[in-house]
């Protein structure tokens, strides 16, 4: 087959443009849309260092050597370090900028001390090399986490685009040493120039579509937390308790206990009264906050409504339930609310029940919780009752 110039110009061509059109969706999902800016100005910031590198690349013999080859070499480098900085930034909002500005510059060091040597042989093992481990390492960040998310079928297969372009930048850096030479003049008619054109495209329309799925993943997974959360505290709203409640309640009928823990807070109708509904509205923030960390990852926090919260402990009897319901007591107990330089004591009556033989739903348990909780009222407020 002879490859002419005009089809490596033209896959070359398409490759910018593929950067090009990818750099500025990005750049609008980041400015317009405001969907994870940081991470998607990354992303446009990695196709326009590609577009700028290829097109460098492509004037080599056009323009002055110093302006074609180590820009161009910086370019690609600084876009592969973008990409692997934006997966993280994507997946956890913080965005490893540092040690991938570290790699950048220490790597452009290297090949500026490498000498030329006409047909650029360390400076393409170098960029595809370490643009390999780069992207192999955000590769395993996703992979990771999204395993560790919980509660749905498991993504993680999404970073399987990042192992691949992986394996091709390896692959690319490999070629190297068995044809070296290629990479000096990327509209070379040469057969295997044509094919690192074609994986220059598939790479491009990998890393944009996937890092586009791990934008959607993000968006879909902060949907969901709206949808479960109670807006003012960041408990469980009643419709997601109730839900984790039954799937506690089926998991009793197999064996495994739980046990409740309903929390109501006193005297909040004064609270409100005297210093306001915003007071009101910080004393439940504080009090979530301040109780939290009682509880285990397993156990679900709740709000029911207004001033009355639940926790639902798993694999928990009558007795340690007691144990976490009197700690979490103590702790809403011993700090005041601090409000316009003004101390206000806060306390809360607590009510605590197990699954028990009979219980046909989780609502019987709810009730005896709830029951225990007005006993405890009764008995002057401020106390755990079984
Ligand atoms: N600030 C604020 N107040 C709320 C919220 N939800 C419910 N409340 C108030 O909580 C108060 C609950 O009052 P009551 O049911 O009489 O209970 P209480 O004053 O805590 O009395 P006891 O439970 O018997 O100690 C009402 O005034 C509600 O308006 C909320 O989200 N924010």
């Amino acid at each position: 087959m002879t490859i002419t110039l005009a089809q490596t110009t033209t896959l070359l061509a398409t490759v910018v443009f593929m950067h090009g059109v990818s750099a500025l969706v990005w750049a609008t999902l980041a400015m317009v849309a405001r969907i994870a800016p940081r991470a998607s100005l990354t992303m446009a910031a990695a196709n326009a260092c590609a577009a700028v590198a290829l097109t460098l690349m492509a004037r080599r013999g056009a323009w002055p050597d110093a302006w074609t080859h180590w820009p161009a070499d910086v370019l690609n480098l600084a876009s592969f370090a973008l990409l692997g900085a934006a997966v993280p930034g994507i997946l956890t909002s913080r965005l490893p900028w540092r040690p991938a500005a570290a790699v950048v510059v220490a790597l452009s060091l290297v090949m500026l001390a490498l000498p030329d040597g006409g047909d650029m042989r360390w400076q393409t093992r170098i960029v595809s090399g370490a643009g390999a481990v780069l992207v192999l390492v955000a590769g395993v960040v996703a992979w990771r986490h999204l395993q560790g998310l919980h509660g749905r079928r498991t993504p993680a297969p999404l970073a399987l685009p990042l192992f691949l372009i992986a394996l091709l930048l390896a692959l690319s850096c490999a070629s190297s040493f068995v044809a070296p030479g290629h990479g000096h003049d990327p509209r070379s008619t040469e057969p295997i120039n044509l094919a690192l054109l074609w994986l220059a495209l598939l790479m491009t329309l990998l890393q944009n579509a996937t890092l586009a799925f791990l934008v959607m993943m993000r968006l879909i997974r902060r949907i969901e937390r709206l949808l479960e959360r109670d807006p003012l505290t960041d408990a469980l709203n009643r419709g997601a308790f109730d839900q984790a409640l039954a799937q506690a309640h089926a998991g009793w009928r197999r064996g495994r206990g739980y046990a409740l823990v309903m929390i109501d807070m006193d005297r909040f109708k004064q609270l409100n009264d005297t210093l306001g509904h915003a007071a009101g509205d910080a004393a439940l923030r504080w009090m979530v906050n301040e109780v939290r960390p009682c509880l285990r990852e397993v156990d679900r926090f709740g709000r029911l409504g207004g001033e009355e919260f639940c926790v639902l402990l798993p694999d928990t009897d009558i007795a340690g339930a007691a144990l976490v319901a009197e700690r979490m007591r103590a702790l809403v107990n011993a700090t005041p609310l601090r409000w316009l330089e003004q101390d206000w004591p806060l306390s809360a009556s607590l009510g605590i029940a197990e699954a028990e033989p009979g219980d046909a739903s989780a609502s019987a348990v709810l009730a005896r919780a709830d029951a225990a909780m007005y006993r405890a009222k009764h008995q002057g407020r401020n106390v755990v009752q079984a």
